[in-house]
């Protein structure tokens, strides 16, 4: 039975690394799948993983019609047996209900990736829907941690390296660097008191030497 799957957990957590996992997987063992992929860090039609690993895929615009997409392959003889879908926080609801379309009437295996919430706890719209519609919702285990060394669920935006709750839902960024606009993943507890590692004045520099290396 061919299911749609939402693999999900807060940002830096290995879901784009996921991602690319299961389509070389899959693709190894001879199924052929198309990657998707919408506003990712690394520019258009791209996943790319923080790990290193990038590789080409179809840009989601607001007018991609799934259903539309699949028979078209179809039609033009080219088999599909899985779907790889990144960043899907950033599709529309209703292109999540033409991946539910294409898992129970076209028999294609979807795989999901995305974030669940936005910087201010509310779910992305597509998030939801894939809440409401998946067979299967998988939390990655790697969770990254929060400045206070419990697991984080919960992500911050921080402009100039202070925790802001209002602004667009959308505003692509990352969890490193020295961009005006950024994002930290924080616990529960810590994004509720707008406490980010800044604020407390919590250096989050890893050591330079790991364990084991000579001096
Ligand atoms: N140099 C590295 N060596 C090993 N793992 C790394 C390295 N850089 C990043 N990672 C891993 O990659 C994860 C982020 O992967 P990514 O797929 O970009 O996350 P997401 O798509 O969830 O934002 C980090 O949590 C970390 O586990
Ligand atoms: C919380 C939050 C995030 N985003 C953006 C920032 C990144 O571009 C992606 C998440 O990517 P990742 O692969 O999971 O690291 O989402 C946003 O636009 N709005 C938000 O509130």
């Amino acid at each position: 039975m061919a299911q749609l799957t939402f693999f999900t957990g807060p940002m830096n957590c290995g879901k784009s690394t996921l991602a690319l996992q299961i389509d070389y997987t899959e693709s190894s063992a001879g199924r052929r799948g198309v990657r998707f992929t919408c506003k990712d860090r690394g520019g258009e039609s791209v996943i790319s993983s923080r790990i290193g690993l990038s590789e080409d895929a179809v840009e989601v615009t607001s007018d991609l019609d799934f259903w539309a997409f699949v028979v078209a392959e179809f039609t033009a003889g080219r088999r599909i047996d899985y779907l790889v879908c990144d960043e899907a926080q950033f599709y529309a609801a209703e292109q999540i209900d033409q991946l539910a379309h294409i898992v129970d009437d076209l028999g294609i295996d979807v795989h999901c990736f995305g974030i669940l919430h936005d910087f201010r706890t509310a779910m992305f719209p597509a998030s939801a829907r894939l809440v409401e519609l998946a067979d299967r919702i998988e939390m990655l285990q790697a969770r990254p941690r929060c400045w206070c060394g419990q697991p984080a669920t919960h992500n911050a935006r921080t402009v100039g390296g202070v925790m802001v709750t209002e602004g667009s839902q959308v505003v692509v960024g990352d969890t490193a660097g020295d961009a005006e606009v950024a994002y930290e993943v924080l616990c529960r507890k810590h994004h509720r008191r707008r406490e980010n590692s800044a604020v407390v004045n919590v250096d989050l520099t890893p050591d330079p030497l790991p364990f084991g290396a000579a001096e």
